[in-house]
């Protein structure tokens, strides 16, 4: 083998976790190390050599004390697996094993002393272990690494097997963690092995095919080991699991659809999908990726998520913003100069409570006219009477007769005629009329594209030459937007390959949007995946959240059904507590107390989540006079960074925390009163009011990394176990 000339030199998976545990010195020597490295692994000084009986195993010099070990995997591409002292390389040269996992084809490394040290001291392998229902067959068949199976012949523990974990490989940890977790081996070869599985046979020789695999979890460019130097390290950047990185980089025909759990890296997966996209269309295009969202707060995350991750040179290459904001540009684009302000849709309610007192109106509430222009007449684009007599009320529960119509018609001319006298517009009137524009403008292209004379009148009528606004269209937190938001996306950018992706979840589906993507031209057929492994929440706090959910069914945004079928985590911790109280003043006192406990964590990893928007400042008051520094989110974000995080849990999409209190949990107010009021009369509009509830719980619950404390007062929430 010839090692003239310059080399690649990746990380593996875990070996991280060592380096950051070095001291600065040692850290420093590394720093030099791989620059000298991949310059020329020759070097003289760097002592390169193989270690004895291990044919693709080296060892070079860092400093006097500490040594790099590398993984050759073929031509000049070498992996960092380790870095150790001197005596710990070679006095033991049987701790270390290395192979291509012949499940999943990816490269793995084992270093049997450091994992053994983290199991703890063991006791001889007898017929109590954790794992000694299962044979060596069946464990090898779900991917568990060979070489570890003679210490996982002795665990007896889950503690001894989180230690294992640890360090082991991923998908070893993934698969002993299930089985544990009590799947069958049928239930993990299906949910955890399956989809990590190399699609074709696996050459265990093969380390150049094994090191291009997703399974393989390596760093890709030069920057990530001068970050873990650093100390700047954001794992989520480098490794990704196997089955993010394969929709990463996917190359799909058409558009295409992530589903899966909260903390499942979803919205990850879309940053470094964007990365991937912009990489490959190559210099010049432009802003010719989209990257949105539903929030402002979450675009606002994601602009900065996606510099963090790819520069600003890719980032300029972006368009990241929030839909609406999105819509209402496209909008003032069309018609400069306009004076209306945007309303959402709690203000347009408002707006409609007006409108009825004034008429003294008492047959419809304001939220079911408000629904029903915004979903049926909006939603499909009606514009006189007769039409609204014709329309589908698809989902809309209630039955109304022709009279029904005729008056509610005549309420909603009433409505816009309020609306255009006070110069407002309501975001769902904005994304309509952004939808139309769009659509016409696709329609010019397609018109020009088809016949080049109407090229010339195309740039006579407006001086522009029109062209596509996008090439590649990418959507996170996809449950929440609505059809006129779908239609307008579907407009932007030309059908193709990969021309939309989304990310969503629809059991977190929070605004009521319900669509079916095939009716609104977005095809994604035979093109969707589903993440289900949890980056964010414990073992515990996740069987809790999906308690909360209870039996009721979810779709999949397109007329099928969505499960969480394999959601899991491989993180443990506390059970979380439950926690009653007599009062609503009982309880914020129980909150004070709980905050004042948790003085081992910054403030600001603490939130506290509540149902309704008077108790945020209630919470926040009574921890300020506590002498606690508290802060409310607002619907760009928290206010404050240093302190304890208060919110209504409306407010919580998208972010997460290392401990959280959910206060109010009771009957009345999860859910809240105003959803028991259609208990009795429209049965389909309690449902899903219902199932909205339930996900706002959901979500809230799932924004807990390690701690998650419960309370309530009066009767507990029929959500609750
Ligand atoms: N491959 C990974 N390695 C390390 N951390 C990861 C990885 N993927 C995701 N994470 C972490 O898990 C957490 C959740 O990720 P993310 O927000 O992308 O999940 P999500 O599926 O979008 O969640 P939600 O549906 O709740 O919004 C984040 O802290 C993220 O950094």
């Amino acid at each position: 083998m010839s090692i003239q000339g310059e080399a690649t030199l990746r990380l593996l998976d875990k070996a991280d976790k060592e380096i950051i545990k070095l001291s600065r010195d040692v850290k420093g020597a590394i720093y030099d190390f791989q620059h000298k490295f991949r310059k020329n692994p020759a070097n003289p000084g760097l002592h390169f050599k193989q270690l004895k009986g291990h044919p693709r195993l080296y060892s070079a010099r860092v400093n006097q004390e500490y040594r790099a070990l590398l993984l050759h995997a073929g031509e000049s591409d070498y992996i960092l697996v380790a870095v150790k002292h001197r005596k710990d390389v070679y006095e033991n040269l049987d701790r270390f094993a290395y192979q291509i996992n012949p499940v999943s084809g990816g490269i793995e490394f084992v270093d049997l002393v450091t994992i053994e040290e983290r199991v703890g001291e063991q006791k001889p392998a007898g017929p109590e272990t954790l794992f000694s229902a299962h044979t060596t067959e069946q464990l090898l068949e779900l991917g568990v690494a060979e070489p570890l199976l003679p210490l996982i012949a002795k665990i007896t523990t889950e503690e001894e097997l989180l230690g294992l974990a640890e360090y082991a490989p991923q998908l070893t940890g993934e698969v002993l963690l299930a089985l544990h977790d009590g799947k069958s081996a049928e239930e993990v070869l299906d949910q955890v092995t399956a989809p990590v599985t190399a699609p074709d046979p696996v050459d265990a020789e093969d380390y150049q095919a094994a090191l291009a695999r997703p399974a393989t979890l390596v760093t890709t460019e030069d920057t990530a080991l001068q970050e873990i130097l650093e100390g700047d390290f954001g794992r989520w950047r480098v490794f990704l699991h196997p089955a993010q990185r394969k929709t990463v980089e996917r190359a799909y025909s058409g558009p295409a659809r992530l589903s899966g759990g909260p903390g499942t890296g979803k919205t990850i997966v879309a940053l470094h999908r964007v990365r991937h996209l912009v990489d490959k269309l190559g210099p010049g295009h432009g802003k010719a990726v989209l990257l949105t969202t539903f929030n402002k707060n979450l675009a606002v995350d994601l602009r900065r998520r996606m510099l963090e991750l790819a520069g600003p040179e890719v980032v300029d290459r972006v368009d990241i913003v929030n839909i609406d904001s999105l819509a209402a540009k496209i909008v003032a684009e069309a018609e400069p100069g306009g004076q209306r302000r945007w309303i959402d849709d709690t203000k347009a309610i408002m707006e409609w409570e007006e409108l009825l007192g004034e008429a003294g109106e008492t047959r419809w509430d304001p939220d079911f006219l408000h629904a029903e222009w915004s979903h049926v007449i909006l939603g499909q684009a009606i514009n006189s009477r007769a039409d609204y007599f014709r329309a589908r009320r698809a989902g809309r529960g209630r039955t109304i007769t022709r009279e029904d119509r005729a008056a509610i018609w005549q309420l909603v001319e009433r409505y816009v005629k309020q609306l255009d006298k006070k110069e407002l517009w309501t975001y769902r009137q904005v994304a309509e009329r952004a939808a139309r524009l769009e659509i016409e403008r696709a329609r010019k292209i397609a018109s020009y594209e088809a016949n080049q004379i109407d090229s010339v009148k195309l740039q006579h009528d407006s001086g522009i030459w029109y062209r596509p606004r996008y090439r590649h269209v990418v959507v996170d937190e996809a449950q929440d937007l609505s059809a006129a938001h779908w239609k307008m996306l579907r407009a932007m950018v030309p059908e193709g390959p990969n021309d939309i992706f989304l990310a969503g979840d629809t059991h977190q589906r929070l605004y009521g949007n319900y669509v079916s993507l095939g009716t609104l031209g977005i095809n994604i057929r035979g093109r969707s995946s589903r993440l289900t492994l949890s980056y964010r929440t414990t073992h515990e706090i996740l069987g809790a959240a999906l308690g909360v959910l209870g039996q009721e069914e979810w779709d999949d945004l397109d007329d099928g059904r969505d499960d969480l079928s394999g959601y899991r985590s491989v993180l443990h911790g506390m059970r979380p507590t439950l926690r009653p109280a007599p009062t609503w003043e009982a309880e914020l006192d129980a909150i004070v107390d709980q905050v004042r406990e948790w003085d081992d964590v910054a403030p600001a990893a603490i939130a506290i989540c509540v149902p309704e928007r008077a108790m945020v400042s209630e919470v926040e008051n009574r921890l300020g006079k506590a002498g606690i520094f508290a802060t409310s989110i607002g619907p760009e974000g928290p206010k404050l960074y240093d302190a304890v995080h208060v919110g209504t849990m409306h407010r919580f999409k998208g972010l997460e925390y290392q401990r959280m209190i959910i206060a109010g949990v009771a009957e009345g107010l999860v859910p809240s009163h105003r959803v028991m009021q259609y208990e009795r009369g429209d049965a389909l509009r309690f449902r899903r009011e219902l199932q909205q509830a339930r996900s706002l719980l959901f979500v809230a619950c799932t924004r807990a990394r390690d701690s998650l404390v419960i309370s309530w007062h009066g009767r507990r929430s029929r959500f609750l176990p």
